[in-house]
This record gives C-alpha cells, structure tokens and sequence, in this order.
C-alpha cells in the first residue's frame, strides 16, 4: 500500500499575496497521528478491476469535514485531478483496481490550503497509479492547471517557506476545460487533452527563523477562496502596489534573521491588495490587525488573513495562548461564533509518498482533527 501526505499550508503571509506561502505541521507529537495533512491510503488491487467502479476506482473519505467531500471518483478533486494526470498519459482511468482512502487533517475552506492539498494529492495519485514517474517539479506544473496561484501548491508540494510566481498567461486553457465536470459514463477519451506547458512556475525556499510559530485561529464557519478572490479589485493605484512590493520583497529575509526584529517584520507584514477587501469576509480582521501590536505582545511578529480566510494567522515567538486569545476576543466582539486554534511548525518536507506493509490506517474521527 502507498500512502501519500500532503501538509497544510498558509499563504500570503500579509503583503505576500499570490507569492508567498508556509507549509505548517502539529508539533511532532505521539498523540497527533495524523497531524496536520492531508492522508491518502493507496491499495493497488492489482490487474483485477472493480467492476462496479466505472474509473476502475473507489474513494472513501476521513476526517475533517469529509462529510462535505464526494466519494464519487468523476467529483472529488483529489481523483478528478489524478484522472486528469491519467488522462494526460493516455490513460482514462485507473490502469489497475484501486482504492483510495481519504483522510484529511485539514479544515475546508478556512483558508489553510485544503484544496492546494488536494490538488497536490490528486498529482501525486495520479503519477503513482499510472506509474508516471514525474519528478516533483513536473507535478507542480499539472498542479498549477488547476490551481492558478503558486502561493499554496509550491509549500504544500516542496514544503518549508516559499516564494513563488507563474506564468498564467501560459495557460489559455479555462479550468472547466482542464477538469470537465465528468459523469459516471462520460467517454473520456473524446475530450481534448491539455497538457501543461514545461516549467509554468517558479519558486524558491526562503530561510525561516526556527523560533517562528505560526498561531492559527479557526472559525467554524467556511470562506470559499473562490469568494473571497471575487472581492478584490481588478486594479490598484501605483501606491499601493508599491506598498505590497516593497514589503514583500523584504518580509522573508527579515523572518530569517537571527534576532528577529519584531517592529520591521510587523510592518513587512502589512497589505493593501487583500486583507482591506475580505474584512467584510472575516469580521474582526480588521481590528486585529490593527490592536494586535508586537509592542503590546511580547513575543508576537505580525498577524495577516491566513489565505483567503477565515482563519487568523499570527506569526510569533512565545506567548502563544495569550497571543490566540487576545485575537479570538477581538473576533468573537465581531462575530459571535466558536474559535479553535493551534500552533503549528513549519513542515519543511512537503508532499511525501511511501510505500508501506501496513493494511489501512483506521482514523478515529477525532485523532484526525487540525485543531484542538
Ligand atoms: N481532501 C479533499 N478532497 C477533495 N476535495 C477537497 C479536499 N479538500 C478541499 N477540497 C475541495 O476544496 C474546496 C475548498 O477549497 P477553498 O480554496 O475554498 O478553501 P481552502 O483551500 O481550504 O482555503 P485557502 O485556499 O484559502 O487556503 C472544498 O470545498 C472541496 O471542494
Ligand atoms: N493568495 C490566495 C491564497 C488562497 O489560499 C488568496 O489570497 O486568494
């Protein structure tokens, strides 16, 4: 059996929008098993074929909102894009019986890369079961078909902290093109083939203070990057673009330093190109990242929208629960709802893939939860 990992993720960090992005991890501790990825469970049947499977696969999926998630091959991403990557190799289906056991880690649309994570699953299956042998840097290419901003894939995929940019303008090709909504008998083999083009993306790892905690904040109610991206406007004034650039361009030496310099980072950190557009989104954001101050919380670096939202990121040193209370206080006087939190670590491996004697990892439901 294989099984494939794929970490949650935080991008934008402030003023790196659409650039810049965290691969994060629990703690490594006993008792967080599946900690914070998402986890698919490979069993290769052999030649045989699952007759009542028409992509010749089956689905079934764990944790986190899988309530939410399609076991129907043809509509959950994580297979659309692996028959996607089949289908690129002039495969259109699952080449031998497979099961594929789902178990996520990762809360849905909380801004914490849970579809980037599914995306890079979906490559990873698709490359493993159709025997591909992509190297990673190929995957990221099919990922970014589908995904369209770097800022996710490349950590959740390479791990560690990242930088990275795209050439969008190398894919002409709508998504609804690129994962056509399939039916259970759809003949795939009539639909065009859009392989991507070489080298789509670029990216590099960027040093990261090993001091350096991510707090997460997590509502319990969802914000579709989708939304929030339709929030934000199609320009900006040259002022504020220079706001962002400036700030990008220095926020990832600055949180490699040795000490760290919590009054520069704090102001690296600010945005002009999407926090201001998805308060509306995320009521309380705004106060947040006005009232939550390094000089007031010692320990504390910045605070950003984690993603497109809903969650809270603030990057800090020590003083972690005061720091998370202090932001679920303000968001709670905002909106009335409940607030889990956690502090992860950076991942630095990324996407893995293993092979493995084990039979299947049975989750109990709560093992397999992000956040406390
Ligand atoms: N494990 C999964 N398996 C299948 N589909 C998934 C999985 N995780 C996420 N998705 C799909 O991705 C959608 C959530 O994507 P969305 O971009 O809105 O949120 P997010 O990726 O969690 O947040 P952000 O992009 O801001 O980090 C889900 O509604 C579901 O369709
Ligand atoms: N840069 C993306 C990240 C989504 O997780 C956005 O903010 O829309």
């Amino acid at each position: 059996m294989k099984i494939i990992r794929v970490p949650a993720t935080s991008a934008n960090l402030g003023s790196g929008f659409d650039v810049l992005g965290l691969a994060l991890r629990s703690a490594p501790s006993a008792s967080q098993r599946f900690g914070n990825f998402l986890e698919l469970q490979i069993k290769d049947l052999g030649q045989g074929s699952l007759s009542s499977a028409p992509w010749n696969c089956e689905i079934i999926c764990h944790g986190e909102g899988s309530e939410l998630l399609s076991s129907l091959v043809h509509e959950n991403l994580v297979t659309q894009v692996a028959l996607y990557v089949l289908r690129c190799h002039g495969k259109e289906a699952f080449p031998s019986a497979t099961t594929v056991t789902l178990i996520t880690a990762i809360p849905l649309s909380r801004g914490l890369g849970s579809s980037a994570a599914a995306i890079v699953a979906g490559v990873m299956l698709g490359n493993e079961a159709g025997d591909l042998g992509l190297s990673k840097e190929r995957m990221f290419d099919y990922c970014l078909m589908v995904e369209r901003h770097p800022d996710n894939i490349a950590p959740a995929l390479f791990g560690g902290f990242i930088g990275a940019f795209m050439d969008i303008a190398r894919i002409e090709i709508p998504l609804s093109e690129v994962l056509p909504k399939l039916s259970g008998d759809t003949d795939t083999s009539l639909l065009p083939i859009h392989k991507p083009p070489l080298s789509i993306g670029c990216y590099h790892h960027y040093r990261l203070n090993s001091d350096i905690k991510a707090i997460i904040v997590v509502p319990t109610f969802h914000s579709n990057t989708a939304e929030a991206r339709s929030q934000l406007p199609y320009s900006y004034t040259r002022e504020d673009v220079i706001f962002n650039l400036q700030r990008c361009a220095l926020l990832p030496v600055l949180l490699g330093e040795k000490p760290l310099r919590a009054a520069k980072i704090s102001e690296a950190m600010r945005d002009r190109l999407h926090q201001p557009y998805r308060t509306n989104l995320v009521p309380g954001l705004g106060e947040v990242l006005l009232e939550l101050r390094y000089d007031k919380y010692p320990g504390l670096l910045g605070t950003c929208l984690s993603g497109a939202g809903p969650s809270v990121m603030a990057l800090a040193t020590q003083n972690f629960e005061t720091i998370a209370q202090a932001i679920i206080m303000i968001l709670s006087e905002a909106q009335d709802v409940h607030y889990d939190w956690q502090v992860l670590e950076l991942d630095p491996d990324g996407a893995t893939c293993n092979d493995t004697n084990q039979d299947f990892c049975h989750v109990e439901e709560s093992e397999s939860r992000l956040v406390g």
